[in-house]
């Protein structure tokens, strides 16, 4: 069932110079629920910028993006507002994102708080809770963000975007900054919560070889549109277009190339 339906989206900018540029053109897409779904492409071929409308932080230019039914381009307000509880994003340097004075079961407990789901005296018990989710035991929920290492902070932004329930993760580069090993540990955990929620991960990521191993399905992006969406099994050595063959063939060099 689809959970995600991305209708024929165009999304341009203009720059300071008056000229524009366009980012996502005429992009359909659907995306089912309880799929792990990654979109990749070179870099500035639209990925990010399609997240962003998904995620609600800029507008479209046209198009409708439907979520379980609702065109969340129309919505407004509240209605807006309780929407965002359904789709939440973590971002690839979440050092960036985290307040450097806030304890870490305060970055967790900040959607809770702002939604009214607990009460502040809660939080530090909540934090507990989902820190177990990710991995961490209860001592991190007094720390510091700058006190912790980049998979570590990592996961506290997972933990931070499961606190509501959402139906979509977005997951923009989230695990681009990290070494192999901890970014292997990071898709694993993400992997395991997926299975026993049931969630949706939408995987931005610019490593096709990254995405072959976990996702259900990859969209690929080049210049602003879709060149083909298939499933990640079917990623194989020259049965793909070119353009996604030659994404492949960079993973490959890259990883074969002399010391
Ligand atoms: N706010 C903005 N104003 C002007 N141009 C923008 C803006 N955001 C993105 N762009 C441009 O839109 C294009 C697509 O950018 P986008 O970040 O979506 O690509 P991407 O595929 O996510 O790239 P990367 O993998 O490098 O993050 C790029 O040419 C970028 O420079």
């Amino acid at each position: 069932m689809a959970l995600l339906e991305i209708k024929n989206v165009n999304k341009t900018f203009t720059n300071d110079d008056g000229s524009t540029l366009v980012a996502n053109k005429d992009i359909s897409i659907t995306v089912n629920a309880g799929e792990t779904y990654a979109i990749v492409g070179e870099s500035g071929s639209g990925k990010s910028t399609l997240a962003n409308l998904i995620a609600m932080i800029n507008p479209v230019d046209s198009g409708e993006i439907l979520m379980e039914g609702t065109d969340i381009t129309t919505l407004k307000g509240e209605a807006k507002r309780q929407m965002r509880r359904n789709i939440q994003m973590v971002f690839q340097d979440p050092g960036d994102a985290f307040s450097p004075r806030m304890k870490v079961k305060d970055i967790i407990c900040e959607p809770l708080l702002n939604f009214k789901v607990i009460a502040k005296s809660q939080a530090k018990e909540k934090a507990i809770e989902l820190l177990a989710q990710v991995g961490l035991d209860a001592d991190f929920a007094d720390k510091y963000p700058h006190s912790m290492s980049g998979g570590q902070r990592q996961r506290v932004g997972i933990a931070r975007s499961l606190a509501l329930n959402p139906k979509l993760i977005i997951l923009d580069e989230a695990t681009s900054a990290l070494d192999v090993c901890v970014q292997q540990q990071v898709i694993e955990l993400l992997n395991q919560i997926q299975a026993e929620k049931q969630i949706t991960l939408l995987f931005i990521c610019h490593d096709i070889g990254l995405v072959r191993h976990f996702a259900h399905r990859v969209c690929v992006m080049q210049n602003a549109q879709v060149v083909e969406v298939l499933p990640a099994k079917d990623l194989v050595s020259g049965q793909v277009t070119p353009y996604t063959q030659s994404l492949m063939d960079a993973v490959f060099s890259v990883k074969h190339a002399p010391a």
